[in-house]
């Protein structure tokens, strides 16, 4: 197998450069994710997670190094084509859902391939589609503060999906709910995972999760090293 989605290679990053209280973050991190696997980011609070996690999904980038999806180093392009990428790509999911809250559901999985020209039905179709495959179907037609924790998070899950990303990254996407939830969720988010064969890169603090998916890496001083512990 070697079909790479995502990789990154020698990835630097530091804040507040050449202040005294300068942070360098990411000093050399390497990863590459290949088509259909689910690999586990696992690191302490404040390692760096959000900051890898941000660069690979084109929302920040790099002081060095390279980012490349689908094999195409993503250093270079312009603005147009990187919000391209990012917005057909990658989806991304939060630890908080993020839902808009005017809209029910369905519309929040709808609205962003309506903005991508997809027709109204098609969209409908594929939002009900993803929703069934996170068992939150019966919801559609409700708002988010209509639904528990777990299924704004689920509907977040199929937001991400929506238009039919090949990389998915997830930033403690149970971190906020209680860990029976978190396990009932963490199941629904593995089967939409493995129902579209992306590459995905989730963070999570536990162990257990981090066990079910394929592999695990972790951040140790800046550098990503195989392994969960
Ligand atoms: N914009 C910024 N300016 C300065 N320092 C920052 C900035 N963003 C993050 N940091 C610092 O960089 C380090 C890594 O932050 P990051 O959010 O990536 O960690 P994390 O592993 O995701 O943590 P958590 O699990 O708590 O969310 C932290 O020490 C943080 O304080």
């Amino acid at each position: 197998m070697n079909n790479p989605i995502l990789t990154l290679t020698d990835l630097k990053k530091g804040y507040n450069h050449g202040k005294p209280n300068e942070v360098r973050v990411l000093q050399g991190a390497t990863l590459s994710v290949q088509a259909g696997e689910v690999v586990a980011l696992v690191a302490p609070s404040g390692a760096g997670k959000s900051t890898l996690l941000h660069i690979a999904g084109l929302l920040d980038t790099a002081d060095t190094g390279t980012v490349a999806i689908r094999g195409e180093d993503m250093t270079n392009l312009n603005d147009r084509r990187r919000t391209a990428i990012r917005r057909n790509d990658v989806g991304f999911i939060y630890q908080f859902h993020h839902l808009l809250p005017e809209f029910s559901a369905l519309e929040n999985i709808t609205l962003p391939q309506m903005a991508n020209g997809v027709r109204d039905q098609d969209a409908r179709d594929r939002a009900m589609m993803l929703l069934e495959t996170v068992g939150v179907a019966h919801r559609a037609a409700h708002r988010p503060a209509e639904l528990s924790g777990g299924e704004q998070q689920r509907v977040a899950f199929c937001r991400a999906l929506a238009n039919d990303p090949v990389l998915l990254l997830a930033d403690e996407p149970t971190g906020n709910l209680d860990p029976a939830t978190s396990d009932k969720v963490f199941d629904a988010l593995m089967a939409l995972v493995r129902s579209t064969g992306l590459a995905a890169v989730i963070a999570t603090h536990n162990l257990e999760l981090a066990a079910r998916m394929d592999r695990a890496v972790r951040l140790v001083d800046g550098q990503l090293v195989d392994g969960a512990a």
